[in-house]
């Protein structure tokens, strides 16, 4: 029986990877699927993995119907097995549902990957109908990790290398390697633990703290940004 599975986690979890690798082991035991993505960051109709690893797609738009979609691949005789949803948070909720009937009423399995939350910490609106919807939620098992060491859960936007928590939910953009400066006025993202997200508290605020010439991880538990600690507003 075919089933809607959501691998989820944060930024650089290695969804993307995950996605490529299912993708070519269905294929390559004959089954036929379609490779969705939505504003990936190496372009659109993309699917593109940081491991280095990229593949071309069906780019989801607004007018996308995933119904559509395969009832027209079908009719002109593709084998339409399964689907590998890719950057999924983007989709809009009546997609995840258009993703649901396709499962239950053509039996194809839907394989979506995708950010639970979003940089003010909350759901995206197609992440919250995969968790509502899907049969099941899988949380990979790279573990993305904050500056200090624990477990990233959050996804923090970034300028300058300070966290900022007003803008626009959409925002395509990357994680910087942990010895990359930050880029003055370009926007980025960053993994952290709850801890450090309440606190704002990024590798650049920690590095200053520390006067610089101090390898992290170190304790700055205890200094703490203006603001800091109090939940971003909706
Ligand atoms: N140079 C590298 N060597 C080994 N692993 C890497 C390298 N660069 C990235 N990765 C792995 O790739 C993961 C990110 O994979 P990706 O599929 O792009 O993530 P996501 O789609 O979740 O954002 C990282 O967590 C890390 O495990
Ligand atoms: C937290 C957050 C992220 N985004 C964007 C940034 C990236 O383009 C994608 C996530 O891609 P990844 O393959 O999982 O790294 O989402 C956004 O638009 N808004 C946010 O709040």
């Amino acid at each position: 029986m075919a089933e809607l599975v959501f691998f989820s986690g944060t930024m650089d979890c290695g969804k993307s990877t995950l996605a490529l690798q299912m993708d070519h082991n269905h294929r390559a035991r004959g089954r036929g699927g379609i490779r969705f993505s939505c504003n990936d960051r190496a372009g659109d109709s993309t699917i593109s993995s940081r491991l280095g690893l990229r593949t071309d797609a069906v780019e989801v738009e607004s007018g996308t119907d995933f119904w559509d979609e395969v009832v027209v691949r079908r009719t002109s005789g593709l084998r339409v097995d399964y689907l590998i949803c890719d950057e999924a948070q983007f989709y809009s909720p009546s997609q995840v549902e258009q993703l649901a009937r396709v499962v239950d009423e053509m039996d194809v399995d839907v394989f979506a990957f995708g950010i639970t939350s979003d940089f003010r910490t909350r759901l995206f609106p197609g992440s919250q109908r995969l968790i509502e919807l899907a049969d099941k939620v899988q949380v990979l098992q790279v573990e993305a990790l904050c500056w200090c060491g624990r477990r990233a859960t959050q996804n923090a936007r970034t300028l300058n290398g300070i966290m900022v928590v007003e803008g626009e939910q959409v925002m395509v953009g990357d994680v910087a390697a942990a010895d990359d400066a930050p880029f003055e006025g370009v926007v980025g993202y960053e993994t952290l633990c709850r801890r450090h997200y309440m606190r704002r508290v990024t590798a650049h605020g920690a590095n200053l703290m520390a006067g610089g010439d101090q390898p992290l991880p170190f304790d700055v538990d205890a200094c703490l940004w203006p603001g800091a600690g109090e939940l971003p507003r909706q």
